[in-house]
């Protein structure tokens, strides 16, 4: 099932990551209170990493049981352990590092200088298998059914490392691909395919700044995923785009702002 993507603009980018970062609290919360544990699925960029540092800062963010949290990862720049431009480092930075959670429930992917060496192919292949091992057979999917998986949206429409025509967004079977000759740097990435991220409750995609309303405008208007891969980025029960009013500003009128009764 697909689920049409709703909307909210936010009037900048700053009470966009505060917004986002309130919702994703609260949704950790009732998931907790659901079914004993949550789990949320990061993203890099500038984006990803203000909702983490929103959340950080949010008084709230004592409300979430930090030791029933799985956090996994959309992409990750193929770098070195610590590697100040991997998205771990980042978030770990931004506000992993500040908080209470279980490190065996902190599920990076893999560096360049870890197990698997420089090989992200066999990298992301490990992170499939992990993956595998915390999927619910009843979700029919190789992936788990993650409670919200977050995405930064890339001024050419590009999700976690799923870059406009390339191998990795026409992925139909894998859940994680290694990414070679990405044109955002590095090069070198891995990455959540389409059908893994079709696995995850709620899919939320961020978008904020001027460099984004193109992108916005092109995946909500009824894009191919394999042209516009933001457009193909669903989640089972809600996708939902989360914008500032700079990057909703292109959007076709009977999208934005919604018609009234
Ligand atoms: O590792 C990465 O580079 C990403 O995960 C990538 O998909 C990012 O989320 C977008 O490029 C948006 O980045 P910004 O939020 O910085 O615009």
């Amino acid at each position: 099932m697909s689920t049409a993507p709703q909307l909210v603009v936010h009037r900048d980018k700053e009470l966009m990551a505060q917004a986002a970062a309130a919702r994703l609290i609260t949704k950790i919360v009732d998931a907790q209170a659901a079914r004993g544990s949550a789990s949320v699925v990061l993203t890099g960029g500038r984006n990803g990493n203000g909702l983490l540092t929103a959340l950080g800062a949010s008084p709230a963010r004592d409300a979430v049981d930090w030791g029933r949290l799985d956090l996994w990862w959309g992409d990750e720049r193929f770098l070195p352990d610590g590697d100040p431009d991997r998205n771990v480092t980042q978030a770990r930075e931004a506000l992993l590092d500040s908080v209470p959670l279980d490190p065996a429930r902190v599920h990076a992917m893999p560096a360049s200088d870890g197990p698997y060496g420089n090989d992200a192919d066999a990298a992301a292949e490990g992170y499939a298998a992990e993956l595998a091992a915390a999927a619910q057979p009843e979700n029919h999917s190789a992936a788990p059914a993650f409670d919200v998986l977050l995405l930064g949206v890339g001024p050419d429409t590009h999700v976690a490392s799923l870059f406009p025509e390339l191998p990795a967004v026409r992925e139909t079977e894998r859940t994680v691909v290694g990414v070679h000759g990405a044109p955002k740097p590095p090069p070198t990435r891995i990455s959540l395919t389409l059908p893994a991220i079709r696995s995850a409750r709620e899919v939320w995609l961020l978008a904020a700044g001027e460099d984004k309303a193109k992108a916005a405008a092109i995946a909500l208007s009824g894009a191919g995923e394999i042209q516009a891969p933001a457009a193909g980025a669903h989640g089972r029960s809600r996708t939902l785009w989360l914008l500032d009013s700079a990057a909703a500003s292109q959007l076709p009128r009977d999208l934005y702002p919604p018609a009234s009764p």
